[in-house]
């Protein structure tokens, strides 16, 4: 019989899938199909299965309106180049296009619908609209699998209120997701280290308060340094900031320094003085940490500091990175991101990257994926999850 975990014979019965099919792209190219791959198993299985598989997904952040930079149009092109299968597109969310491509479905065949953002009721904080969009999408199947990890920290109707309406199962990939993460929070291998870094400071920040007291180590990079330092006393020129996390940041610093945690920040670090952009040919210059001039910006972690970070990182057991350590989508302020890249490889133990920007950046550095135990689709989501926070997308399978 072909199974579905809890769904049982899935054969012939159209099947919602939410993926988090939300990738970046330059204009209708997409620039890292991570999260479609990702995707495929899920959907793969349940089309061999002979379900009629629909998937349901979104990419970026429209306003709850059609706009053709959002389309999944060039997304659902890829998925069908990976499944190696045609795969249908539906021009609109929940409308005749959505009804008629689901209708037009045979047993096997797999359809993506149009961004499910493009529905203001899809994020809807009524919960009147969002209900009332949440029973058109569970009118289009008879089940739901729930694969989008990435997304599941969202309270929203393709993740959360379809679940409440129809027979719903985990997809294999938030499954092994959490099952991941859950070894990071649940009496992880020691020592365990983790790696903080990307430019969402304030985002990031309330994870480190759940870590000092599970992480033996904490190494510091990315636009999250700064803030740090100047909590510390020190002049940060015109680096990323959080003035109004400096107080927080203080107080993590005494609360490591008491409970025994390190926390290492860069000694050393990349500057320029301006953001790169366009032409202009960068021009970094290595300083030291506490010496920032006040015309410059910190762009990336300095070599003495990666070296830092890589031997801090040799004996873990465990490492969670998230947030590069710089800009590194330019090259000349790429290789704090890649020794702590370079280090994860070796570690000993489990080694977790998460994170769309961190993942992508360890593919575009060149990094073989296999080097790595883990790499998480989610930010935000695995995020919230080790910050001990219950996943609405999660709370609602679990229900
Ligand atoms: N010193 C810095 N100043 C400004 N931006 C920085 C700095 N260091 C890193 N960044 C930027 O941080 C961005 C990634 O940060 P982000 O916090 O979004 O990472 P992520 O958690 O991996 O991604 P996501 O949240 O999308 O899953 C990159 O685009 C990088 O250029
Ligand atoms: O990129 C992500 O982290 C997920 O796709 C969620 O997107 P969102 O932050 O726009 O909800």
């Amino acid at each position: 019989m072909a199974d579905y975990g809890n769904l049982g014979d899935v054969a012939g019965k159209r099947v919602l899938v939410r993926s988090d099919l939300n990738v970046p792209l330059d204009g209708t190219t997409i620039t890292d199909d991570g999260r479609i791959r990702a995707s495929v198993p899920t959907i793969r299985s349940l089309a061999e299965a002979g379900a009629r598989v629909v998937v349901t997904a979104h990419l970026g952040r429209p306003k709850g309106a059609p706009e053709e930079r959002y389309s999944l149009r060039p997304v659902a092109a890829r998925l069908g180049e990976l499944l190696g299968t045609d795969v249908a597109f539906a021009t609109d969310t929940v409308g005749e296009s959505a009804r008629s491509t689901v209708d037009g479905l045979a047993d096997g065949q797999v359809a993506v619908l149009e961004n499910v953002r493009f529905n203001p009721g899809e994020t809807s904080k009524d919960d009147a609209e969002r209900s009332a969009f949440a029973d058109q999408l569970a009118s289009l199947a008879d089940a739901f699998v729930s694969d989008g990890f990435g997304v599941v920290h969202r309270k929203q109707a393709s993740v959360y209120d379809v679940a409440q309406r129809l027979p719903h199962a985990m997809g294999a990939l938030v499954a092994t997701e959490i099952d991941v993460l859950r070894r990071l929070t649940v009496d992880p291998a020691r020592p365990y280290v983790v790696v903080l870094g990307g430019s969402k400071v304030s985002d990031k920040l309330g994870v480190i308060d759940n870590l000092l007291g599970k992480a033996d180590k904490l190494l510091i990079g990315g636009g999250m340094v700064f803030t740090f330092l100047k909590a510390q006393g020190h002049e940060v020129g015109k680096s990323l900031l959080e003035d109004d996390q400096l107080d927080v940041c203080r107080a993590y610093l005494q609360r490591a320094e008491e409970s025994g945690v390190e926390i290492l920040l860069p000694t050393d670090i990349v500057v320029d003085t301006a953001f790169p952009s366009g032409d202009r040919t960068p021009e970094p210059r290595v300083v030291p940490a506490t010496e920032i001039p006040s015309d410059a910006l910190g762009l990336d972690i300095g070599p003495d500091s990666g070296a830092a970070f890589a031997a801090a990182l040799a004996d873990a057991e465990t490492v969670f990175w998230n947030g590069p350590m710089g800009v590194f989508e330019v090259a000349a302020f790429a290789e704090g991101t890649r020794a702590v890249a370079e280090a994860l490889t070796k570690v000993p133990g489990l080694s977790v990257v998460g994170g769309g920007d961190s993942a992508a950046a360890v593919r575009t550095l060149g990094f073989d994926e296999s080097a790595f135990g883990h790499i998480s689709t989610g930010g935000g989501a695995s995020l919230e999850y080790l910050e001990g926070k219950e996943l609405p997308g999660i709370q609602v399978l679990e229900d």
